[in-house]
């Protein structure tokens, strides 16, 4: 391609491309200057920290009553850090440099004299990193463990590394971590970092969660269903841990040896209903980020947040000296799209000037495949990272100088059965208050740093505070039978909010059709088999019909494939007849020695990580059948029915049936939907079929399509009516 740099009109347009005065608003620091209607109360410690009781300064006195602090950027000053006076600081001079640092002493003592504590503080304060450490070091928790939940994988494993290396101890010693499908813990383990949703599942073998001393729920403000199941249980926990059993003879839980200890940590919002959930908890603010963050908003909101973030790339690059850039977008397709697109343009720049690195960062990237994010910088380069809102709370990554926030991201909604629906759904949103907070806050981690807001300043102040809570917005049905197998009820526990009634209904009746609960809601011995799977129920449910039909070999490969990060297909625009040639022709089986994987599965479109990591689910899934007694072997050979059949009972909610105009309506529910288009069976017109996943875009279309026959279908539909 011979277009020219300059004809491009990314660069003819130099008015709109110009910063910072014609197109951004200088807001000096967003996080200080904002006018939180937060009315945490907290007294001033010496130190630097402020302190519940009700006494005290609020949180926004006390937020202007200290300045000097480490990192303190005087409003509305011109920003003139020299970036080149960030360069890193031996790691232990690090810690003791973190602003959470200065009241050490005076945090230790609060959380010995509390069961409960919240503590708030500014991104980049260090508490993830450091409290954890300061709990260990203190002999606080010198009877069990300390767990520290994120809702997120990434920033799980991620934390877990850097604070082995500030402890000088390899990963999986004393430090480790536990997310799905993968763990790096030991018996030697005292710091476990881990996904909320790893310890709710730890409550079905340790109620009581007796291994630890300490529970850190971080990121709490994040509200996911698993951090707020966490909570409901961590106050029941505590009471029955921390009562003596003897008080006036009526105690019911027993006095523990190992009593135990909360930490709700949050980024700012919501303190105070986390302290009137447990009763009085101390709350305690952490004054101070560590590096100043100068934010500008756009003048003007942006119709196309792709386009305005790739303007806004290049003017970096082309204006500012060397630092990494870190895009958030809402989505993984954003992510593809406008990294082809700035490749593009980047490969047109001068020769003279620093290259780009292109690095995106997505959840569905199979383990290891967004390393390249978290590598140093090459020399002469300026790393683009493009990523959703994974990044976005507590990881640092390092290099990143400049965010650039779309204000956008995709949120997890559950549509219900009423309007059409009956699934989780994706939707592209504006984000809260709180997420542009720890957006920002990520250009800040080793060294002063920009933020771009592609919004107003305006828009930044409309937006809600916080997201709602996942709780009133998800499918419940895991959650709802893990919490079954522990003899608890969504229904009756007590959580912080209440989800709606028609997301518990329709979780009530998919386990109901499972079989995994009874007519009275009670949890069956099927039931009780699915929640030892690390799996969607449909999933588990499939595996335990797969022992009937005698294919378990068969549905354990298939519900590895579904539960990797990425999908297994590679698609590719370009390429798109040999793709579907090498679908529909070619037998995707080979018998081939790992050496040759790679080469097999770039010329057979397929996603090596992604078989790879399907290959370690299968290894896991094998063992809970072991536990279980379920035959992992029995094969059913090349018969198809058996697997499809299998596969119907736990999809027993997604089958659809072909209407006279080419549509499919579902047998259960009122969704009208389309085979997707990159499915073999899309123009073939089967009449019954059973799908995995529906996802809706401009209307509702099922992937992951097999045929079925409808004669099982009416099995299934009489089965269920004797159940
Ligand atoms: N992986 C890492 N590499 C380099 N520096 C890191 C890393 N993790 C943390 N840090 C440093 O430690 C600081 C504190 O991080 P920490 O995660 O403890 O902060 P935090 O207060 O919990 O904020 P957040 O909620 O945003 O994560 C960061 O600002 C950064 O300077």
């Amino acid at each position: 391609m011979s277009v020219a740099v300059k004809k491009s009109p990314l660069f003819n347009n130099r008015k709109s491309f110009k910063h910072p005065k014609s197109t951004w608003m200088d807001a000096g620091d967003d996080d200080r200057k904002r006018k939180t209607p937060l009315k945490v109360n907290a007294g001033l410690l010496s130190n630097g920290y402020h302190k519940s009781p009700s006494d005290g300064p609020s949180l926004k006195r006390a937020r202007k009553s200290i300045n000097g602090h480490a990192g303190s950027e005087g409003e509305g000053r011109r920003f003139s850090v020299s970036l080149a006076s960030t360069k890193q600081l031996p790691l232990q001079e690090q810690r003791s440099k973190l602003p959470i640092a200065k009241g050490k002493d005076a945090l230790i003592q609060e959380f010995r004299e509390n069961e409960v504590t919240v503590l708030l503080g500014e991104t980049g304060s260090g508490k993830t990193t450091q409290v954890p450490q300061y709990l260990l070091e203190s002999g606080i928790a010198r009877d069990g463990m300390i767990a520290v939940t994120q809702p997120r994988k990434v920033a799980a494993t991620s934390l877990a590394t850097r604070v082995a290396v500030e402890q000088n101890v390899t990963l999986g010693s004393s430090v480790g971590y536990s997310v799905r499908f993968d763990e790096r813990s030991s018996s030697e383990t005292r710091i476990k970092y881990m996904t909320d949703g790893m310890i709710v599942r730890e409550l079905m073998s340790d109620p009581l969660l007796s291994k630890y001393s300490v529970v850190i729920v971080d990121e709490a403000h994040e509200r996911s269903l698993r951090t707020d199941l966490l909570i409901a249980n961590l106050k029941t926990i505590l009471r029955q841990r921390n009562t003596p059993q003897d008080v006036k003879g009526k105690g019911k839980g027993r006095a523990d040896t190992n009593p135990l200890k909360i930490i709700v940590m949050s980024a700012t919002l919501d303190a105070e209903k986390f302290g009137r959930f447990f009763s009085g908890a101390k709350i305690i603010y952490v004054q101070g980020r560590q590096h100043p963050v100068k934010i500008y908003h756009s003048s003007q909101g942006q119709v196309d947040y792709a386009d305005a973030a790739m303007r806004t790339f290049f003017q970096i690059h082309t204006e500012y000296p060397p630092g990494d850039v870190l895009i958030f977008l809402p989505g993984q397709e954003d992510i593809e799209s406008l990294e082809k697109t700035i490749q593009i343009y980047a490969n047109q720049l001068p020769q003279d000037r620093m290259s780009v690195l292109m690095c995106p960062m997505y959840a569905s990237q199979a383990p290891g495949q967004n390393s390249k994010v978290f590598r140093p910088t090459p020399p002469n380069t300026r790393k683009c990272i493009l990523a959703t809102n994974i990044a976005e709370t507590s990881i640092t990554i390092p290099g990143v100088k400049f965010v650039i926030d779309t204000g956008k991201c995709k949120e997890k909604r559950y549509l219900a059965r009423n309007t059409g629906g009956g699934f989780d759904t994706l939707l592209t949103r504006d984000i809260t208050q709180s997420s542009a907070m720890q957006r920002a806050g990520r250009a800040g981690r080793e060294g002063a740093g920009y933020c771009f807001r592609l919004y107003t300043e305006d828009a930044f102040k409309t937006m809600a505070l916080s997201s709602e809570p996942e709780i009133m917005r998800c499918s419940l049905s895991s959650s709802l039978l893990q919490l079954k197998c522990i003899g608890q009820d969504l229904e009756t526990l007590e959580l912080m909010d209440q989800p709606a009634d028609e997301s518990m209904k329709s979780s009530l009746i998919l386990l109901f059709f499972l079989g995994a609960l009874n007519q009275k809601k009670e949890i069956t011995s099927i039931g009780r088999q699915m929640a030892a799977f690390p799996l969607e129920p449909i999933f588990s449910r499939a595996i335990i019909a797969s022992k009937e039909y005698g294919c378990t070999h068969e549905v354990l490969d298939i519900v590895s494939i579904l539960s990797a990060s990425s999908k297994i297909f590679v698609e590719s625009s370009e390429q798109r007849d040999a793709v579907s040639e090498a679908r529909h022709t070619r037998k995707l089986t080979s018998p081939r020695a790992r050496a040759d994987c790679k080469d097999w599965c770039r010329r057979h479109f397929l996603n090596e990580r992604a078989l790879l990591e399907a290959n370690d689910i299968r290894e896991q899934l094998r063992q809970t059948c072991q536990r279980l007694g379920i035959d992992h072997q029995t094969s059913c050979g090349d018969k198809e029915d058996p697997v499809i059949h299998s596969l119907g009972h736990g999809l027993a909610m997604n089958l659809a049936l072909l209407q006279p105009d080419g549509s499919y309506k579902q047998t259960i529910g009122q969704a009208i939907v389309k085979i997707h288009p990159s499915s073999t069976l899309c123009d073939k017109k089967t009449p019954a079929i059973i799908y995995d996943e529906l996802v809706y875009t401009n209307q509702i279309y099922a992937r992951g399509v097999s045929r079925i026959s409808k004669s099982f279908i009416m099995t299934l539909g009489m089965l269920k009516q004797e159940s």
